[in-house]
């Protein structure tokens, strides 16, 4: 993400930028002087006072929130997040883990190997990018801060709010920005949440009032509450106990949370469910029951993009209940989905028509066969044409992996300070968050995104698995979003600096950056359509511009701050020998032909005013020098000339 956001832009204060670094510093030299010192026991009431008035504060919008910074321009505050400093999740089972208690933690330490069971003491106080709470142990007498960073929400509901006993993996215990002593939650799967515990009577009717207390939960709309019930019942129900006197427990379970799991968005589980509750008994009941869960089943592979799998679950639904419509229509639809995966043919009108502000998502398959993926030396991988496509020809057309839009709660953007290179940048947090709930929630699409491209490799694309659920790192998914997210364009209303629209296009992710482009991109919803600029030939690698600034100055800023590496394309190595007065003079004339552009209608232009754009053209022109710039596109002059071939297509040559 650019530190700079069209319209809106955020300077931030000297002062303020100063604030923001040596606050992360000296956090840093204090952590690194109390390194294993013994934990400094609390004054009980006055923690728990302090939390329940920051709370009640935080609740009403007065409380100062301490990590907020302010801004110039654009005026507001946003939130501060210090990057930079990754350490990896937990990847042992909680099982695994050895017990620890508040009075044996120490400062600054990541306690490797231990778990630490707490239970909530004070109301939670939510900030824009953190929860915290108090906690006592088992052991009951002591107290201490807990804190979640950033991913402190699931499912819409704040995770320390939506429980009373936690479960912290590897706990580290280290300081806040302010200086306060803080256990810190950064990758949610450290974080285990413990529902109300049922008291058993036998193993059949523990799992049998947990899909009771899982279908009421339902009725409220307590989803969460609803899968956490089911679950708890069908770690009961699969046990042989009980599956092997009623083995349809299992099921009815399983087809119940397949269906949760669809409303949350949790597909793979879905699917799985929905296919582990199949009884393939040839009765009325048991073919309406199956028929029910290949629609789960399919659904969730459709919303997964698995279309040939999605197709199987219809048919099989068809094949039990023969009048049901809702499998001819998937089926229908499954089938426009894959034409338009295998021809990239699609119905705009109809995509376009089914856009709202209330749906911004488009309903439609990606089409990449005509691309594929491999080493383009000096920039890592890139993107190439599999076949000839001539100019103005689809390259590929690709769904986001996901998209939070300037209208959603989901956006948040905050400052980010990064330690490793001192930069301090305006980034789309909220979709780091909701790409973070989105792999947790489908954990089939974590060696996907985590093969892309980021600083910080962490454990690469390789995904960990506890019994615990999936383990993602939120570091790496940091710095991936970084570096290779992109804006679909404020389609829906209005954009500020604050609530830009940004997404992740995983194969999109691949292509390169040339000041040269050969492709350009535009969204339709969260489609992202690339087309060629000019025919690209089999063989030939794709590249689109990052950044479209004319100014060679601005253009290498933005890369290097944003991408992190300095564009050599022979446009980029002319413009580098130009004489820096002149790239001044270029600059100038490039103002003066942009605020023409936008002053003059080209329509009815009087003769002296194409008389003025055509000395504008030439005087732009003559600051390239021709030798240098033989076949290299000479950019800045290109909005007046377009100006001009409006205008009079006759004078339209410099
Ligand atoms: C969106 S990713 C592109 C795919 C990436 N090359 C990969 O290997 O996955 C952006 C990153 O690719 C690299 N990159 C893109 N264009 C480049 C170029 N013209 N020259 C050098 N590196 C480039 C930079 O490291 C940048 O941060």
């Amino acid at each position: 993400m650019a530190s700079q956001i069209e319209r809106n832009t955020i300077y931030l204060t000297e002062e303020e930028a100063e604030r923001i670094r040596n606050t992360v510093k000296n956090r840093l030299k204090k952590c690194s002087e109390l390194v294993g010192h013994a934990r400094e026991p609390r004054d009980l009431k006055a923690a728990i006072s302090r939390a329940t008035g920051a709370s009640l504060m935080a609740d009403m919008g007065g409380a100062p929130d301490p990590e907020m910074t302010r801004t110039k321009g654009w005026g507001g505050t946003l939130p501060v997040v210090a990057v930079g400093q990754p350490y990896p999740p937990c990847i042992i089972a909680l099982q695994d883990l050895q017990p620890v208690t508040l009075g044996d933690l120490q400062m600054e330490t990541h306690h490797r190997g231990r778990r630490l069971t707490v239970k909530r003491a004070s109301p939670v106080v939510t900030l824009a990018a953190r929860s915290w709470t108090m906690v006592k142990d088992e052991v009951g007498d002591e107290m201490e801060r807990l804190e979640v960073c950033l991913h402190k929400s699931r499912h819409d509901e704040d995770v320390l709010e939506s429980a009373s006993v936690f479960v912290i993996k590897e706990p580290y215990f280290t300081l806040t920005d302010q200086g306060e002593a803080t256990i810190r939650i950064d990758h949610p799967s450290d974080l285990i949440v413990c529902r109300d515990e049922i008291i058993a009577n036998t193993a059949e009717k523990v799992a049998s009032t947990c899909k009771d207390r899982g279908n009421a939960a339902l009725k409220q709309q307590d989803l969460w509450l609803a899968h956490a019930k089911y679950t708890e019942g069908l770690k009961v129900a699969r046990q042989e106990i009980v599956s092997n006197t009623n083995p349809d427990l299992a099921r009815d379970i399983s087809r119940n949370r397949a269906h949760v799991n669809l409303i949350l968005n949790q597909l793979d589980e879905a699917k799985t469910d929905a296919k582990a509750s199949l009884t393939g008994r040839q009765d009325q009941r048991s073919k309406d029951l199956d028929s029910k869960a290949y629609f789960r089943a399919g659904c969730a592979a459709y919303n997964l993009g698995e279309y040939q799998e999605a197709k199987g679950f219809f048919e099989e639904q068809q094949k039990l209940t023969p009048g049901d419509k809702d499998a001819s229509t998937n089926l229908r639809k499954i089938r426009m989905r894959l034409h338009e995966q295998e021809t990239g043919i699609y119905d705009w009108e109809k995509i376009r028509d089914g856009l709202s502000r209330a749906r911004p998502r488009v309903d439609a398959a990606s089409f990449i066969n005509n691309t594929n993926v491999r080493d383009s030396p000096g920039r890592g991988r890139g993107l190439f044409a599999s076949r000839d496509i001539p100019a103005e020809g689809i390259i590929m057309c690709e769904k986001a992996f996901c998209v939070v839009w300037g209208h959603e709660s989901e956006a948040l953007t905050a400052m980010t300070y990064d330690l490793r290179d001192d930069r301090i940048r305006v980034s789309p947090v909220g979709l780091s968050k909701s790409t973070v709930q989105k792999l947790l929630s489908n954990s089939s699409q974590i060696e996907r995104v985590m093969d892309l491209y980021g600083d910080y490799q962490g454990d690469g694309k390789n995904v960990s698995w506890t019994e615990d659920g999936p383990v993602v790192d939120t570091f790496r998914v940091h710095d991936i979003i970084s570096r290779n997210t992109f804006g679909p364009g404020s389609q829906y209303g209005e954009e500020g600096a604050t609530n830009a629209s940004t997404g992740l296009w995983i194969w999109s992710a691949y292509i390169n950056h040339s000041c040269i482009a050969n492709a350009k991109k535009e969204c339709i919803g969260d489609l992202m359509v690339l087309r060629a600029i000019r025919p690209i030939a089999a063989g030939e690698e794709i590249f689109h511009s990052y950044d479209e600034s004319s100014d060679y100055d601005a253009r290498q800023t933005a890369l290097m701050n944003t991408w992190g590496f300095q564009c050599n394309c022979t446009r980029c190595d002319a413009e580098k020998a130009d004489d820096p007065a002149v790239r001044k003079k270029r600059r100038e004339l490039v103002s003066e032909a942009d605020a023409f552009v936008k002053r003059e209608n080209w329509a009815n232009a009087k003769r002296l005013t194409i008389a003025k754009a055509q000395r504008l053209a030439r005087a732009i022109n003559d600051t390239y020098d021709s030798e240098r710039y033989k076949g290299v596109p000479r950019v800045a002059i290109q909005r007046i000339q377009e100006w001009l071939a409006k205008a009079s297509p006759h004078f339209s040559s410099a």
